[in-house]
């Protein structure tokens, strides 16, 4: 071979441009890194910042990344990943991430859906805690919304079974990361503690597993098994309403636990007093501790966390368009996701930039439409979700900046897209009269005219609302 390695991969890089857009460049193989060469087998390492990347390349790119490496290397050439950790935000990629071993193909941390088979008492060591490595604190994103229980979530993993947090049952809507917490504490627990006996399993798993030692007659020895554990961890548990058999058992385990200082936490899709068919000895056991709710995820925080998996996942997605999914796919961070991977596949698809217009096309797709009319109090809360500020707020007489600027525009899109009058919209705005209104719409207007920075703001605003018209 005359040229030197990395100078052909960069002729590579030259010919995989030609055939591509310059976003579809930009994302996938600007930031592949040549690693080495390996002349003896005739193999090339690249680095790559994610699995994701890597999925992406051998979904995709696959054909166009054998025809160039023939083309400049000759025939017979190997192609090996490195999938890299990100040092700088501490966020591992995979778990042969941190080793610098050449891989063919990442191994993916596969969760195991079964429990441990063996109902005896097994070492930590041979105890497989069934959580997912990926799911840690690192990658969970603080925001308003889930602050607390996160703080409170450290705090167990740090020192489990010895706070007043016991159990920690933590409740709130789909998608909004009880998972991911309840995981991250294990995960965290475990870096800590290697010697403890931790283990994820959830509602319905458990109570297949209590099904199956019924039908066994081992149930003396399930039970045993549960209450060997340091921290059991039990997910969607309002799964098991009106399973009386299975929360019998389970109370077993909890009070055994509970005694011992064993910790235990608990999440479900609701408080406990809304969790039918459980009895009250349960209850009340489940909420002898901390319950603490996590939210539906404020914009800051959809941003936040569409920034961090961009990062993560070598993407890049122009500021506009991460600002206008946050704005219209927040109901749930699993939709969040859902969005990015689909506006990806669509670029793939039909070749084209991600940009506004491809984010709308995907939204329309993705997200439940709906289609009452725009109400004032809808307009009120995107405002308020885009300044960070609340409808008390917006209400009050406070001149300050963001109030000001949040109350004019919640008239000024009053005005635009009801059919108010302008004394309602006043009335509705805490009680004011139809000349601020007046007033408010005529500063809106003439702002815009002169400011071009508010005019995105506004175009931003209106955005969240177009799912709604
Ligand atoms: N704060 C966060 N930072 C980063 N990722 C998050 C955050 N919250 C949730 N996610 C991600 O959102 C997705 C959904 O979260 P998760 O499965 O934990 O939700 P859930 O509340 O348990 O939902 P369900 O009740 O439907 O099981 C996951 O991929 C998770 O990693």
């Amino acid at each position: 071979m005359d040229k030197a390695p990395r100078l052909l991969w960069n002729d590579c890089l030259s010919l995989i441009r030609d055939n591509v857009s310059e976003q579809q460049y930009k994302t996938w193989f600007e930031p592949i890194v040549f690693d080495s060469y390996d002349e003896d087998n005739r193999t090339l390492v690249v680095q790559i910042p994610s699995r994701y990347v890597y999925e992406v390349l051998e979904q995709y790119y696959v054909e166009l990344l054998s025809k160039v490496l023939h083309r400049c290397f000759g025939t017979n050439i190997a192609l090996k990943y490195r999938v890299v950790v990100d040092k700088a935000h501490g966020l591992t990629v995979d778990e042969e991430g941190s080793e610098s071993v050449a891989i063919d193909k990442p191994k993916v941390s596969t969760r195991a859906n079964q429990s441990p088979t063996t109902l005896d008492a097994a070492t930590p060591q041979d105890l497989n805690p069934q959580l997912d490595p990926h799911k840690n604190f690192q990658r969970y994103i603080e925001g308003d919304s889930n602050k607390l229980p996160r703080t409170i979530g450290l705090s167990i993993a740090e020192h489990p079974g010895r706070t007043t947090f016991n159990p920690f049952f933590i409740y709130g809507p789909s998608g909004s990361g009880k998972t991911h917490l309840i995981n991250a504490i294990g995960v965290r627990c475990k870096e800590i503690y290697p010697q403890k006996r931790v283990l994820y399993v959830s509602a319905r798993l458990f109570q297949v597993q209590y099904t199956d030692a019924v039908r066994q007659n081992t149930v003396n020895d399930f039970i045993h098994f549960y209450q060997t554990i340091d921290v059991l961890i039990v997910d969607d548990i309002q799964e098991w309403a009106a399973a009386t058999k299975t929360l019998d058992t389970f109370f077993h385990v909890f009070d055994h636990l509970f005694r011992c200082g064993k910790q235990i936490i608990l999440a479900a899709d609701r408080p406990p007093v809304d969790l039918v068919g459980v009895k009250d000895r349960l209850l009340t056991r489940f909420s002898c501790g901390m319950i603490a709710e996590l939210h539906k995820p404020n914009v800051q925080l959809c941003i936040d966390i569409l920034n961090t998996k961009c990062r993560r996942d070598g993407l890049k997605f122009p500021a506009d368009v991460i600002q206008f999914i946050a704005e219209t796919a927040n109901s749930s961070v699993r939709e969040l996701e859902g969005v990015v991977n689909s506006l990806m596949a669509y670029s793939i698809v039909y070749n084209s930039d991600i940009d506004m217009r491809l984010a709308e096309r995907v939204i329309k797709r993705a997200v439940k439409v709906d289609n009452r009319p725009l109400t004032i109090d809808d307009i009120i809360e995107k405002v308020c979700a885009h300044y960070n500020v609340t409808q008390p707020n917006v209400m009050s007489r406070s001149r300050k900046r963001e109030f000001v600027i949040a109350r004019q525009l919640s008239m000024y899109f009053a005005q635009k897209y009801t059919k108010m009058p302008a004394s309602r919209i006043g009335q509705l705005v805490g009680g004011r009269d139809h000349s601020t209104v007046i007033h408010s719409c005529n500063t809106i207007d003439q702002r815009m005219k002169v400011d071009k920075a508010f005019v995105e703001e506004v175009t931003s605003i209106e955005n969240s609302f177009k799912l709604k018209q």
